[in-house]
């Protein structure tokens, strides 16, 4: 169970112009910004669910999965999964959940998958014959047997995100956060992955939260969709709900985030 209460994030960032004269100002006074990055953000997720976690380019939906991650901490409100608060339980958080992120690699860059992967089933402490058994399980699922001994740094991205996708499920943590699993995947990778993620959620209960600009990621694996922009929780129902706000006749899902998007002036 996931129980997001009133967080809050704020970022602070130096800003400057361009220019020699301006570079000279920053140097005794720095201008900053302040970046409202999340703003009261509520909600709960049951065990079990998969919900997509959508919204324009910086609305905040990967500073929210680093919190549920305990990556990052929040100024204010709480955040409970499974009874622990992620950024003051880590250790004991991690074991509960995977993570990946599309655009950053939890693989170890020059040593070959399987070698990553031996050394997560340290990290987690993952008993051998488990280790083994998931591990064969996976290879088979998502085709892996010719890349395991492949350094991260020579796959290509839809190879990679594979092993990724493994190695965030070595543990078989009940709860998996993905931020943006598709991005950069050919059209058959992409069906591999959405594949793979609905069967885990069938056959072990997994909770899914998905962030995605990829809408068919959002057809095939969301129950429930979260909209979120500029750092506020908009929508939040089945997608079919989501479907009704459509602008015109026939509009593709793509339009009726658009059209969402713009009613909402995100
Ligand atoms: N470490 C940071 N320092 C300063 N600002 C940050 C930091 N991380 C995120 N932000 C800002 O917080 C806001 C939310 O960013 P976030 O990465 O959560 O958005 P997002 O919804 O995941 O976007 P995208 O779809 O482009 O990945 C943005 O304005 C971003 O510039």
């Amino acid at each position: 169970m996931i129980q997001v209460e009133h967080i809050n994030k704020i970022f602070k960032v130096a800003r400057r112009s361009a220019g020699f004269l301006e570079a000279m100002k920053a140097l005794f006074h720095k201008e900053q910004e302040v970046i409202h990055a999340l703003s009261d953000i509520s909600f709960s997720i049951g065990d079990g669910e998969m919900v997509g976690y959508i919204g324009p380019n910086g609305a905040g939906k990967s500073s929210t999965i680093k919190i549920l991650s305990g990556i990052l901490t929040p100024d204010d409100g709480t955040c409970i999964i499974d009874g622990r608060v992620p950024w003051r339980e880590r250790k004991e958080h991690v074991k509960n959940i995977g993570v990946v992120f599309g655009q950053r690699t939890q693989l170890w860059w020059d040593v070959p998958i399987i070698d990553s992967y031996e050394l997560l089933r340290d990290i987690y402490d993952i008993p051998k014959t488990y280790y083994h058994e998931t591990l064969s399980e996976l290879t088979e699922l998502l085709s892996l047997e010719e890349l395991l001994r492949t350094p991260a740094r020579q796959l290509s991205l839809g190879q990679r995100m594979r092993c990724e996708i493994a190695a965030s499920l070595l543990h078989n943590p009940k709860i998996l956060f993905l931020d943006e699993p598709t991005i950069g995947l050919d059209a058959v990778s992409k069906l591999a992955v959405r594949d793979f993620i609905r069967r885990q959620n069938q056959r072990h209960n997994t909770t899914v939260l998905l962030t995605t600009h990829d809408m068919q990621d959002m057809e095939a694996l969301a129950d429930r969709v979260l909209l979120i922009g500029k750092g506020r929780l908009l929508l939040d129902g089945t997608l079919d709900e989501l479907k009704s706000h459509r602008p015109k006749k026939d509009a593709a899902l793509d339009e009726i985030i658009a059209a969402l998007y713009r009613d909402f002036e995100i």
